[in-house]
This record gives C-alpha cells, structure tokens and sequence, in this order.
C-alpha cells in the first residue's frame, strides 16, 4: 500500500508520528544514552496497524520527520515515499512484536546507555532500592534472555520479560535496555529514568551492601507515583 492510498485523517496522523519520533530521537544523545548510531525510538501511529521508527544507521543530525520509516505491524516498510534504500531499524522486527502483542503498549525505546547496559552484559537485574526505581519501575528492573538481533527473538524475549512484571524497562541480556510506554515519550522517558537508577545503584553498590525497599513500600510508592505524582 501507497501512502497517498490512506484517507486524509491517517496521512496527517502518519505525519504527526513523524514528527514526534524524530524529535525524540534527539532526546538519546541529549541524555548521553547512545553513541553515534546506535539506540532507535518507534510510536504506533494512533489507531492504525502501524508504526514510525528511524531508518537504521542514520546519524542523529540527520534524523528528520521525512526519513522517519512508516512501518506495518508485521515490520515491513510500507511505501512511505522514503527512498526504497532506506532500511528501518534493525530493531524493527522487535518493536513489531511488542506492538502485535501488547496492546497497551504506543511507544519502544532501545539505547546502549553504558550503566544500563553494564547491568545487562553481567546479567543482574537492577534491584529496587531506590524511591525512584519503585515510582517508575514498581519493582525491581528485570533481565531479559539473550537473543540475536534482527528476527523477532528480541521482541519475544521483551514481552515475555515483560508481561510478568510492572517495569517498564527490561535489560535484554548481554544487549541492553528496551523500554516501554504508552507513547514513545514515556518510552524515552522510562529509557532516561533506567540509566538514571542504574548509575545510582552502581554507585551504591562499591560502597557497600544495598538495602531494598520493603515490598508494601514499594507498592504505596508506585501507585502514588502512578495515580497522584504530577499534574492531573
Ligand atoms: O543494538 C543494535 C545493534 O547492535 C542496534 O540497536 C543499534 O544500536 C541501532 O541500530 P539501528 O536502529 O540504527 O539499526
């Protein structure tokens, strides 16, 4: 299917998802969560089988809304009038899957942010010791298993990961972290909060023994940050 072939209402929803992915996307290197090309950012266009996600290996500086690649939910690359050399994500086929079987979930975000990704190569979860990692995390950060990159090995290792847990991040072993959100912003959002929380721990970990956060805290700090913390 051609792009011109939508109605009116989907195109400028296409175009909005654009704009926003690649906006975000400037939101990895501004948090110092990836180098160079690594890391890729996707949204769900609203009420359609599809998604944006950024063409693989593009530097950020060049990631504008026009080379933002419109794929369907199987991950193939509908005829978007990008150039037919420009490749999706090689993380396309993982953020696919999520999307086919997490309805819940609008947004995915994966980066190689070095704290992070260190709990990931020594296969740890990030334990919950933090206020911070019970607000957005609810519970400890969970380790995914090792999968190859480019079928949907990663997506299935995420949502398995995921489905039994309130995190929204998972550590997909020796990779690095995928996160979650409802849009691609609490996506990046939850990306940002990862590598936060795993620096803290990393650092609290070489000055001693950490200490968790009981189980009914936990709970009482997630909903509140859930359901009260911020604007209404
Ligand atoms: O983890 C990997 C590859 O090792 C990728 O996630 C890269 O970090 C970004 O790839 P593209 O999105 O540019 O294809």
């Amino acid at each position: 299917m051609h792009i011109s072939d939508f109605s009116a209402d989907i195109r400028d929803r296409i175009q909005w998802t654009r704009e926003k992915v690649a906006k975000l996307h400037a939101e990895l290197p501004a948090n110092q969560l990836v180098v160079w090309t690594a890391g890729n950012v996707s949204e769900r266009v609203e009420g359609e089988d599809l998604f944006v996600i950024k063409p693989s290996g593009v530097r950020y500086d060049e990631l504008e809304p026009g080379k933002m690649v419109v794929c369907d939910l199987d991950g193939n690359k509908i005829d978007d009038d990008t150039s037919k050399g420009l490749n999706p994500s090689s993380d396309t086929a993982a953020h696919a899957y999520v999307y086919r079987h997490m309805s819940e979930v609008g947004g995915v975000v994966h980066t190689h942010s070095p704290y992070a990704t260190a709990f990931s190569a020594v296969r740890k979860p990030i334990p919950c010791v933090l206020t911070m990692i019970a607000d957005e995390f609810g519970g400890e950060i969970p380790v995914g298993p090792f999968a190859i990159i480019g079928d949907d090995s990663i997506g299935r290792g995420i949502v398995e990961t995921l489905k039994s847990s309130r995190s929204p991040a998972v550590l997909m072993a020796n990779h690095g972290p995928f996160t979650v959100g409802q849009d691609a912003t609490a996506a990046v959002k939850a990306a940002v909060m990862v590598e936060e929380v795993a620096k803290t721990v990393a650092i609290a970990n070489s000055l001693g023994e950490v200490v968790p956060v009981e189980s009914e805290a936990i709970d009482n700090l997630w909903e509140r940050y859930q359901n009260v913390y911020g604007q209404n």
